[in-house]
C-alpha cells in the first residue's frame, strides 16, 4: 500500500513513521524545505521520545520517504493523509486555510482514485468539505473517498501512544474506505472503532474536552481544598479509586496548556455556537483554566507582594514534561507576568529552552542546571514536572536567597520541604504537612 502524509508537525511525522513501521511504505510531504532536508537524514524536527530512532531505521528499510514536492509524494498514493494544522481563528474557531490548501495540492497532483484520511483534529462537515472541494475539480472518472481518522496521540508519549492506543476511530461512508483503512491499521492491533464520518469528527473534540473538564473539575476542587485545609492529592487518590471516574487526568496543577486542549475547547465552544447552541459547561472550562493559569503568580504575590527587582527562578517551561512544545505553557503568561512586576526572570528547562528562547520574553535569561537558575534567588517557581526537578536533591534549595518554592506541579512533599526548610507553597494542599500525606498519583 502506497501511503502519502500531508503536513510533518507532531501528527504528520509520528503518523508517518508508525504506518511505515507496520510495513508500508510511506512519503511525508511538507512545504518546509529546512524541515524535509533535516528529517530526509533522520534529524526529527521534535524532541519526541523513540521517534528518531524509528525515523532512522524506516528511513535506512526504505519505507519512509520525506519530500517538499507534493507531485512526487501524491502522484501514486492510493491513500492519502491530511495531517497539517488547524490553529485557533481569533474568535476560537479552528482555522482550516491549511486543510483547504492539501485538498488543492490533492486535486493538483493526482491521477488515480484516492482515498483521503484526515487526521487533524477538524469541525463536523469538514470532511464532507474536504470531498466537496476535490470532487468540483477533479476528472469525472477518478473516485475519491474521504475518511475521518481523528489522532489521539499525547505529545511525549506518541509512539508508544500510536502502538497502544485504546481505540483507533475511522469515520467513513463506503465499505470499501472502511475495509482499506481497516487493513491499514489492522498490524497496530489497538480495538477499532467503525462509525460515521461526523460522528467521528465529533468524537475528538468531545475526547479532549472532556478530558480539559476534568481538569479544569479537579482544579477548582484543588482550590476549595486550600481554603478548607484538605489535601488534594489525597482526594484524587480516593476519587480516582472508582473506576467510573477513573484516576487519570484527576492532577491539579496551574492548567492545561498545549497546542489541543485550549485551541479544541474553544473550537468546540464555537461548533456549537454555530448551530445556535450555548455550551456552558465547557465555557466555565475554559474560563477556570484560565484563572488557574495565574494561580501561581497570586501565590508568590502573597508571600512577596513586591517582586520588583527580586530575582524569581522559573523551573519548568514546556507544557508538559517530555515534550520541546511551549505552546500555550503557562510559562508564557507567568514570565511574562513576573517582568511586568519587574522582577529579574532566570529559566531552566532540561529539553525546551531552543523553542523557549524564541518564544518567551526576551528578558527572560536562561541557566544551564536548577542549580544555577535558583543560586541566590528570592524564590523559584516550578511549572512543568520534569523528573529531573522531582528528582533533585532537596538541599539544592539552600543555594537560594530565601528558599521559597512555589510548585505548580506538587513535586515534592510538604513533609519533606519542612524537613529541609524550605518555604514551601503547592496547590491544593496545606501549607504545613499536618496531614498524611499519599504518593501522589
Ligand atoms: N500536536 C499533537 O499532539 C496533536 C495534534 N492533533 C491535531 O493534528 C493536527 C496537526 O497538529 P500538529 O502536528 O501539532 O501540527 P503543526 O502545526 O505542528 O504541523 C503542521 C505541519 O504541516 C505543514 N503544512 C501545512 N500546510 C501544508 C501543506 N499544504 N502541504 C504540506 N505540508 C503542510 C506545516 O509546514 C507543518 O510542518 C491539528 O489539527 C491538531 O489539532 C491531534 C492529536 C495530537
Ligand atoms: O489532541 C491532542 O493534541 C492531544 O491532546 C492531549 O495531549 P497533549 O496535549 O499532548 O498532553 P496531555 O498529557 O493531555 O496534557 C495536556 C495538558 O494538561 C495538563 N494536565 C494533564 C493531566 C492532568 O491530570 N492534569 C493536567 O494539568 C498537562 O500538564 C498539559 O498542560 C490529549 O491527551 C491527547 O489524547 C490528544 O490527542
Amino acid at each position: 500500500m502506497k501511503i502519502a502524509v500531508i503536513g510533518t508537525g507532531y501528527v504528520g511525522l509520528v503518523t508517518g513513521v508508525s504506518l511505515s513501521e507496520i510495513g508500508h511504505h510511506v512519503v511525508c510531504i511538507d512545504i518546509n524545505k529546512d524541515k524535509v532536508a533535516k528529517m530526509q537524514k533522520g534529524i526529527s524536527p521534535i524532541y519526541e521520545p523513540g521517534l528518531s530512532e524509528l525515523m532512522t531505521k524506516n528511513i535506512n528499510a526504505q519505507r519512509l520517504n520525506f519530500t517538499s514536492d507534493h507531485r512526487e509524494g501524491l502522484q501514486q498514493a492510493e491513500v492519502i493523509y491530511i495531517a497539517v494544522g488547524t490553529p485557533e481563528n481569533k474568535d476560537g474557531s479552528a482555522e482550516l486555510s491549511f486543510v483547504i490548501q492539501a485538498a488543492e495540492n490533492i486535486v493538483d497532483c493526482i491521477e488515480q482514485d484516492v482515498i483521503v484520511v484526515t487526521k487533524s483534529t477538524v469541525p463536523v462537515g469538514t470532511n464532507e468539505m474536504i470531498k466537496g472541494i476535490i470532487d468540483a475539480h477533479l476528472s469525472s472518472d477518478l473516485k475519491v473517498d474521504v475518511v475521518s481518522n481523528p489522532e489521539f496521540l499525547k505529545e511525549g508519549s506518541a509512539i508508544h501512544d500510536s502502538f497502544h492506543g485504546d481505540r483507533i476511530v475511522i469515520g467513513a461512508d463506503s465499505e470499501h474506505a472502511f475495509n482499506v483503512i481497516e487493513k491499514i491499521n489492522q498490524p497496530f492491533n489497538v480495538p477499532i472503532f467503525k462509525t460515521d464520518i461526523k460522528s467521528a469528527e465529533m468524537i475528538k473534540y468531545a475526547s479532549n474536552a472532556f478530558l480539559a473538564t476534568k481538569i479544569s473539575f479537579i482544579n477548582e476542587i484543588s482550590n476549595i481544598c486550600e481554603l478548607l485545609g484538605a489535601n488534594i492529592e489525597n482526594v484524587s487518590t480516593g476519587m480516582g479509586l472508582d473506576q467510573r471516574i477513573g484516576s487519570q487526568f484527576l492532577k491539579a496543577g496551574i492548567g492545561y496548556g498545549g497546542s489541543c486542549f485550549p485551541k479544541d475547547t474553544k473550537a468546540l465552544i464555537q461548533i456549537a455556537g454555530n448551530v445556535a447552541y450555548e455550551f456552558e459547561l465547557l465555557k466555565g472550562v475554559v474560563n477556570v483554566n484560565k484563572k488557574q493559569q495565574g494561580i501561581i503568580i497570586r501565590k508568590l504575590n502573597d508571600c512577596i507582594p513586591d517582586i520588583s527587582g527580586k530575582k524569581i527562578a522559573v523551573l519548568g517551561l514546556a507544557f508538559k514534561p517530555n515534550t520541546d512544545d511551549l505552546r500555550e505553557s503557562a510559562s508564557i503568561l507567568v514570565t511574562e507576568e513576573l517582568i511586568k512586576q519587574g522582577a529579574e526572570v532566570v529559566a531552566y528547562d532540561p529539553i525546551a529552552m531552543d523553542n523557549a528562547k524564541s518564544t518567551l520574553n526576551p528578558l527572560v535569561q536562561y541557566a544551564d542546571s536548577i542549580a544555577e537558575a535558583i543560586e541566590n534567588s528570592d524564590a523559584a517557581l516550578i511549572l512543568t514536572d520534569w523528573d529531573e526537578i522531582k528528582n533533585v536533591e532537596l538541599t539544592v534549595f539552600n543555594k537560594m536567597k530565601t528558599p521559597l518554592v512555589i510548585d505548580g506541579r506538587n513535586c515534592f512533599l510538604v513533609k519533606d520541604m519542612e524537613t529541609h526548610g524550605i518555604e514551601y507553597r503547592s496547590i491544593g494542599r496545606p501549607v504545613a504537612a499536618k496531614q498524611i500525606e499519599v504518593t501522589p498519583i
